[in-house]
């Protein structure tokens, strides 16, 4: 069965290392992904831009495709925002189909810290979005969890609704929202780095200048 992939990210702003991660973890998967906005995202501080203006800016990226779907459920939940909650949803709803959970790999070197983490392999598999920078040193627990659950081929993934981790391996994109939003304060326009129609409406990069 075709399976459906999740990409959640705080998208403060959506930027092109997210689309292109995406697009490709689609086309390796065969399978559309519905990138999905935290509301109130755990462990790090609140987002500069609101739930409204990071939906705004993610219409815009989103435009021309039908692959990556824009999913909203997380900001219709009240309190932090917790991936597994969101899984036991989208279990609810998608019956034995597989999912797929697609995280950087430096948020899945972090797996550790969310909560009910060892819950989400019963729920969905795993994709591991290669990312350029220093990587993360997997802690001991993770190593545990996930020895045994590697795959080498996507296919591996169509016969079960969950529990496998696959390292999916994309063009590095070496940009961050945290440096897009430190040069945007700094009064620079990082055109290329973002999708090219955040900046036809000025008001949708305002959040971040100074
Ligand atoms: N350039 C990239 N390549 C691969 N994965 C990425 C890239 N940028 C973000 N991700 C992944 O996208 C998800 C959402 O990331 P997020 O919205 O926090 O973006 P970010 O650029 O890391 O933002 P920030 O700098 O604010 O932390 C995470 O799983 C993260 O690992
Ligand atoms: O569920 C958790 O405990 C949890 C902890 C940290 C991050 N997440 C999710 O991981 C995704 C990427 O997070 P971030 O902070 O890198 O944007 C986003 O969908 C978050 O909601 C989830």
């Amino acid at each position: 069965m075709k399976p459906l992939a999740i990409f959640g990210g705080t998208f403060d702003p959506i930027h092109l290392g997210h689309l292109c991660v995406a697009w490709e973890a689609s086309e390796l998967l065969d399978a559309e992904v519905l990138m999905m906005p935290s509301g109130i995202p755990p462990h790090r501080p609140p987002p500069i831009a609101s739930a409204e203006q990071r939906v705004a800016m993610l219409r815009v990226a989103l435009r021309d495709q039908s692959r990556l779907i824009l999913d909203t459920r997380e900001l219709a939940r009240s309190g932090s925002s917790y991936t597994v909650d969101t899984m036991v949803e989208l279990r609810a709803g998608h019956g034995e189909r597989p999912l797929v959970l697609l995280l950087g790999a430096d948020a899945f070197a972090g797996l550790p810290g969310w909560q009910g983490w060892r819950r989400l392999f019963e729920l969905a598999h795993i994709g591991v979005l290669s990312r350029p920078g220093e990587q993360a040193l997997l802690p001991d627990e993770l190593k545990r969890e996930t020895h045994h659950r590697w795959v080498d081929a996507p296919a591996a993934l169509r016969s079960l609704p969950s529990g496998k981790l696959i390292a999916l391996s994309v063009t590095p994109m070496e940009i961050s929202a945290t440096r897009i939003r430190e040069l945007i304060a700094a009064g620079r326009e990082p055109r290329y780095q973002l999708p090219s129609g955040l900046f036809d409406d000025p008001g949708l990069l305002a959040p971040y200048r100074r």
